[in-house]
């Protein structure tokens, strides 16, 4: 089974991928470019092989025409040939019969006589006896010669047959043949030769150079093989030896005369020795012929170069095309693989006419998966349909008209909308629609997510993250349309600017998940109580802002609105599993009464809000007077600031042109009465106001973080101080100094205290730090880290104000701390509220029980005094012992006192 798998698979893998590179390179072979040539090869091959058959037999028929007419010429020339040796022979035969009859010496008269005798220019006929002397002849220039030396003579002689002889040609000057024969007498006995001697030329006469051309041969040969006469164009010659063939056929072959390559044939001629030569030129014979195969190869080759040029052109012309189209083919795929993996819907539209040239329609040719999915339409049914059809809606809709445009104008064009049809209702698309040849092409993209999370930013960047209400700057937006709309329509708008009291309270003590929690239920309630135009703004921390347009402008028509905002805010909150009550103060102006621009109706609302926090838990309207307080604080921050600086310049901290200045109070152990520390409290000693309590210019330098520097120099002044006691000679004993929540936060804290110490000398342990417990609460693991750090160094830590916040007791365990201190607020009621005296004697247990020691501040009575005496208070602090004084005083109250100095 195993091993089944694996052998098949690949087998019927390779067979498969075999049969489509079989099946590539079958296709490949029926492309033009590649078929084209391959045809055009046979094609030459079959216009070859049809030339050189056609010429083959075409020289076939052209030798067999030349052989034909040799036929015909010697056929011709055999029977001129036999005519004339007839005639000669007839001569012979006269002249035998007249010397028979007359005698030799008068038989040529005879047969002048008679006009028997040849023209003498061409025959010369004679009559030689048995001796061999020439009796009579005819012309008579030879008569009396001798020719016993003559080969015919002698064969006569010898021969008694009556056959006819037929010399070679002979003589140079007048060269003949002799033609002769026997004479005998009627013994039968030798009497002498009868001869006809003949001019060769006679032989050849009948050379015709149309018919046999300029080296045709027409001669006549004795059965000896040795020319009697040939002639080949104008010459005539002889005495050459042929080669006699046997048969009478036509030979081609090189003639031995000239060389000539001739077809030949020859006849013997009956009655003499002689054979009929006739030849006809191979060359001016086949000149046709090769004429005609010359011209057939040149069509033959001029068709096979058009046709290969035709071939060449039209295979480039497919090869190209082929490779467009392979391109095309390649392009397809991949845009049909990229289209098909795109998340993008596209439809492919042929553009749809009316009579009058106008877009009317759109064919859809093509579309994608991701087009089905939009439309729910399969592509099988959408494409070849025109769109009317198929997505009629489009048309109500107006984007067959955005398809119809940009058809007609050739621009592309793009929009954005919220489809309203199933599958895809509600969600948004984005179509580009590009033109192309014939008609568009439309990409459609869902873009839903996109304009959710568009829609998300536009929302984070308008409202507020936490309570999701309109932030500062849709609420500018909005105050500004307000505006402009009040102004069109003669109308009036609120803005009111509010903050809440005892918010910093519960986000300090019960930390920022609280606060938040707070900030959110307070706002849905203020919202609760608007009407549907108005906005309700988170400003910022627990600044709200109310806008309500569209107002009368009588200031007494919102006072219930804002009395239902102020009741809401009231009611108590749970938040962290506490109840927590809070209030607010709201500041009210009205456009265009207390300001014409929305930063001018801001300002103010924030004055009016300012104002109303000196009462809290109340709205005031702004009044113009209001916005003196706004400077007086601005004054009184540069102020702070140059005072500072007054401070900082000087060295040493307390010099004569620092307008800062402490002042120490005691602080008393309750059991011995004695004064065992001071706490160190800043005062501000303005040239032109005079002195300013901590309670005006703390706050100010809280908010302006002016409270770092400012602070620093209290912790260096108060160390400083406590040194020049030291150094005086005087007890020792500890000096406390307020670190408010900024100032504690503050990264560089531990690194300031301790450079003061390392400055001024004195002793980690002569130092106290006393922070509140909001402070400590608004940041609980650094606050604790900050604070191990301080105890490290040898500085003991109490907590301020303890009961007014929200520190819990679990956290307080893990405090580094070493005291801690009762608010005044519940020290001043002692002696007459039983809650107060509850709370004392409370925070009395629980700081021992923790191992701290517990000093009551505010000490103003005698009661108060006992109270914490009798409920074991540690210690106090407070005008009954003394207020706040200068440090010289602490140094005479030291002096005075018996045996102080060391520290509890
Ligand atoms: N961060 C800093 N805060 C400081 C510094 N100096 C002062 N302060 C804080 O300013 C607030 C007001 O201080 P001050 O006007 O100095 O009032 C202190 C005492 O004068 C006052 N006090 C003391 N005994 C009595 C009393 O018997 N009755 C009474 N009505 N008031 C009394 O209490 C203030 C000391 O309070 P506390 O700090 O809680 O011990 C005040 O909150 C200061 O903390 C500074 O340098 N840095």
């Amino acid at each position: 089974m195993h091993t089944l798998v694996p052998t098949s698979i690949p087998r019927a893998a390779r067979r498969r991928a075999r049969r489509t590179a079989l099946a590539r390179w079958l296709g490949r072979g029926l492309e033009t470019h590649v078929s084209l040539p391959l045809f055009a090869l046979l094609l030459v091959a079959a216009l070859w092989a049809a030339a050189f058959h056609t010429i083959g037999a075409a020289e076939q028929a052209a030798r067999e025409a030349a052989q034909d007419a040799t036929r015909e010429l010697v056929d011709t020339y055999e029977a001129q040939m036999a005519r004339s040796l007839s005639g000669i022979d007839q001569t012979l035969r006269v002249l035998q019969y007249a010397v028979e009859t007359n005698g030799p010496g008068a038989a040529l008269g005879a047969m002048s006589a008679k006009g028997l005798l040849p023209p003498g220019l061409v025959f010369q006929v004679a009559l030689v006896s048995d001796s061999g002397r020439v009796l009579a002849s005819n012309p008579g220039t030879h008569t009396g010669g001798d020719v016993t030396r003559a080969r015919w003579f002698a064969w006569h002689r010898d021969h008694p047959d009556d056959l006819p002889f037929v010399s070679e040609t002979i003589g140079r000057r007048e060269p003949h043949v002799v033609f002769s024969r026997r004479i005998s007498d009627a013994a039968g006995r030798f009497a002498g030769v009868a001869t006809v001697a003949v001019d060769p030329a006679y032989f050849t006469s009948s050379y015709e150079r149309s018919r046999q051309g300029e080296r045709g041969l027409l001669g006549l040969a004795g059965s000896d093989g040795v020319v009697r006469a040939v002639r080949v164009g104008e010459f005539v010659s002889w005495g050459q030896r042929l080669a006699m063939g046997g048969s009478d056929g036509v030979q081609l072959g090189a003639s031995p005369t000239d060389g000539e390559l001739r077809y030949t044939s020859t006849r013997a001629l009956n009655g003499f020795p002689l054979v009929a030569v006739a030849g006809l030129s191979e060359a001016e014979q086949m000149a046709g012929f090769r004429q005609q195969r010359r011209a057939w190869l040149l069509g033959a080759s001029a068709g096979t170069a058009l046709l290969l040029l035709v071939v060449a052109f039209v295979s480039a012309w497919s090869w190209q095309l082929a490779k467009a189209r392979r391109r095309e083919r390649l392009a397809q795929q991949t845009y049909a693989a990229a289209s098909e993996a795109s998340l993008d819907a596209f439809f492919v539209l042929r553009t749809m006419r009316d009579a009058g040239g106008a877009v009317c329609d759109f064919l859809i040719e093509d579309t994608n998966t991701r087009a089905e999915q939009l439309t729910g339409l399969s592509r099988a049914r959408m494409e070849g349909k025109p769109m009317s059809v198929m997505l009629p809606t489009y048309f109500s809709m107006g984007i067959f008209a955005d398809l119809a445009a940009v058809a007609t104008d050739g621009v592309a064009r793009e929009a954005e909308w919220q489809s309203q049809l199933l599958p895809v209702a509600e969600r948004w698309l984005h179509r580009q629609v590009v033109p192309v040849e014939g008609g568009v092409v439309a990409i459609v993209r869902d873009i839903t997510e996109r304009k959710l999370a568009e829609q998300r930013i536009r929302h984070l960047a308008h409202h507020d993250d936490l309570t999701g209400l309109p932030n500062r700057s849709l609420l500018r937006d909005r105050l500004g349309q307000a505006i402009r709309d009040a102004e069109r329509k003669g109308k009036s708008v609120g803005l009111a600017f509010i903050d809440l009291d005892g918010f910093k309270l519960v986000n300090d003590g019960l930390g920022h998940n609280a606060g938040d929690e707070l900030l959110k239920v307070v706002g849905e309630r203020m919202g609760r109580c608007l009407r549907r135009n108005d906005t309700l703004a988170r400003f910022g921390g627990d600044e709200f802002v109310i806008l309500l347009p569209d107002l009368s402008g009588d200031p007494m028509a919102i006072t219930p609105l804002l009395e239902k905002v102020r009741q809401a805010v009231t009611e108590p909150v749970e938040v962290e599993g506490q109840e927590v009550q809070v209030s607010c103060s709201m500041g009210v102006v009205l456009y265009p009464r207390d300001g014409g621009d929305a930063n001018t109706l801001m300002m103010n609302a924030d004055a009016a809000m300012y104002r109303a926090k000196e009462n809290k838990d109340s709205f005031q309207f702004y009044a113009s007077e209001m916005n003196a307080s706004v400077e007086e604080k601005l004054v009184l921050l540069e102020g702070m600031r140059s005072a500072l600086e007054s401070c900082t310049d000087s060295q040493d901290c307390g010099g004569a042109a620092c307008q800062f200045h402490l002042l120490y109070q005691p602080k008393i152990d309750l059991r011995s009465g004695r004064l065992f520390g001071v706490e160190a409290l800043i005062r501000w000693n303005h040239p032109e106001h005079g002195l300013i309590s901590p309670l005006r210019f703390i706050g100010l330098a809280e908010e302006s973080g002016m409270i770092v520097a400012l602070g620093e120099w209290v912790v260096r002044s108060a160390c400083a101080q406590g040194q020049a006691w030291r150094a005086a000679g005087l007890p020792a004993l500890s000096i406390s100094v307020n670190v408010s929540a900024r100032q504690f936060e503050e990264k560089r804290l531990v690194e300031r205290v301790a450079q003061a110490l390392r400055d001024t000398g004195l002793p980690p342990e002569a130092l106290e730090v006393e922070v509140t417990e909001s402070s400590i609460m608004r940041d609980l693991g650094r606050s604790v880290d900050k604070m191990r750090e301080l105890k490290a160094m040898g500085i003991s830590l109490s907590i301020d104000d303890f009961g007014t916040g929200y520190s819990s007791l679990s956290a307080l365990k893990s405090f580094p701390i070493s005291r801690l201190k009762i608010d005044k607020s519940f020290v001043s009621d002692l002696a007459d509220s039983a809650d107060d005296q509850a709370i004392a004697m409370a925070v009395i247990s629980l700081g021992h029980k923790l191992n701290l020691r517990v000093i009551a501040e505010g000490v103003e009575t005698e009661q108060q005094r006992a109270f914490l005496s009798a409920n074991d208070c540690d210690e106090m602090q407070g005008y009954l012992f003394s207020p706040p004084v200068p440090a010289e005083r602490i140094a005479a109250m030291l002096a005075q006192q018996p045996g102080a100095g060391e520290l509890p």
